[in-house]
């Protein structure tokens, strides 16, 4: 592969998940690239010590949309004094192909690979409305890749092999898992609790996926109601949770989403209401629209719900599930970019 390789973006859990496919293929085919990130959000935790990248720079930036006009300003001008510091670092280290998974995160690297003419951007879009950042600068593309655009070369979603080995068929509903995606929701831990009990009474068993913010509170009130419940703040074996339950209930990120796909659970996605644009309820919608999940708006989540769940036909949506998302996304998307780093 001609020159370095440069991955950038992150801020959340479903932008560093694409980021870390990235990072392993390329280390697969002994190819270490720099990773480009930022020292806001969870770029750090995810990539600081991470050996499969020649070196992970983490840059003093923070998002633009949802800021007044004093803090856009800032966040911008911060914005403009790092690309400077990219376009040394793609100086220095030779880069030719930088690869952005968006977030404000990869900002700097993304315009910095516009500006230098011996590089060649690609992006990987997660989700069914493109980000501000990605509308911007997704023209200057040699490709985008997005499981949502008729255009895109890989439709399928770059996800972990471990969430296809442990995919079954679901018949029967015995074991719920609740997700509040990397950072955890407080609505569906609020749900989860205001049902406990009922699902215990039906012999259903709980898997809680609560986020960091959350973890006593709703720990304290399992204990208060006397539930054996399978409660934790983040794992890195959110697969294996997956694949012991039978349905799931979670915020429709663009990762999740089709993690649980790959692994054949059938789930009803309550979408974040305050995502840009509305995002997550379009993700969820181009499965709904396939009838291979439930959408409920967070407004209309009430302990009713589970009654409709209950009496659903899981195994068909199980099954239609199975050919919603090939195996090898990373593995093809990685090859169109070595193919046209080659020419
Ligand atoms: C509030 C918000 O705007 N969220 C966005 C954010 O979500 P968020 O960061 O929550 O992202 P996703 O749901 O896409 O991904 C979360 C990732 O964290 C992993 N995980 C989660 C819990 C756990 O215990 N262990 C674990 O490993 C999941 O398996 C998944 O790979 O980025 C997504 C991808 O751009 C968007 O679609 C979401 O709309």
């Amino acid at each position: 592969m001609k020159g370095t390789v440069v991955i950038t973006g992150g801020g959340t859990g479903g932008h560093l998940k694409v980021a870390k496919a990235f990072v392993d293929e390329f280390h697969k085919r002994g190819i270490s690239p720099i990773f480009i990130g930022s020292t806001t959000g969870q770029d750090e935790q995810w990539f600081k010590n991470e050996r499969k990248v020649k070196k992970a720079f983490f840059l003093d930036t923070k998002g633009v949309v949802d800021k007044n006009l004093i803090g856009k300003s800032k966040a911008i001008f911060q914005i403009v004094k790092e690309v400077n510091h990219c376009l040394n670092i793609f100086d220095k280290t030779e880069v030719k192909t930088v690869i952005s998974v968006g977030g404000f995160s990869a900002a700097p690297a993304t315009f910095a690979s516009i500006l230098s003419f011996a590089c060649k951007l690609y992006i990987h879009e997660q989700n069914s409305k493109m980000g501000k950042l990605n509308e911007i600068t997704s023209r200057f593309a040699t490709e985008i890749f997005s499981s949502y655009l008729d255009d895109s070369k890989i439709k399928d979603y770059p996800v972990s092999s471990e969430f296809f080995d442990n995919a079954r068929v679901r018949h029967e509903i015995e074991t719920i898992i609740f997700l509040g995606g990397s950072q955890g929701a407080r609505a569906i831990n609020d749900f989860a609790l205001s049902v406990a009990l009922k699902l215990d009474e039906l012999g259903i068993k709980i898997i809680h996926q609560t986020g960091k913010a959350d973890f006593q509170r709703v720990k304290s009130k399992y204990d208060e109601l006397n539930l054996d419940v399978d409660v934790f703040d983040f794992t890195d074996d959110i697969s294996k949770k997956m694949s012991l339950a039978d349905f799931a209930i979670s915020r429709s990120g663009a990762s999740t989403l089709w993690e649980l796909a790959a692994n054949s659970l059938p789930t009803l996605f309550v979408p974040y209401p305050y995502a840009a644009k509305d995002h997550q309820y379009y993700n969820a919608k181009f499965l709904k629209d396939k009838k291979l999940c439930f959408v409920c708006r967070e407004r209309n989540l009430k302990p009713e719900v589970i009654d409709k769940i209950l009496k659903a036909d899981i195994k068909s949506m199980s099954k239609g599930l199975i050919d919603s998302i090939g195996y090898n996304a990373i593995e093809s998307i990685v090859d169109v970019i070595i193919e046209n780093n080659q020419k």
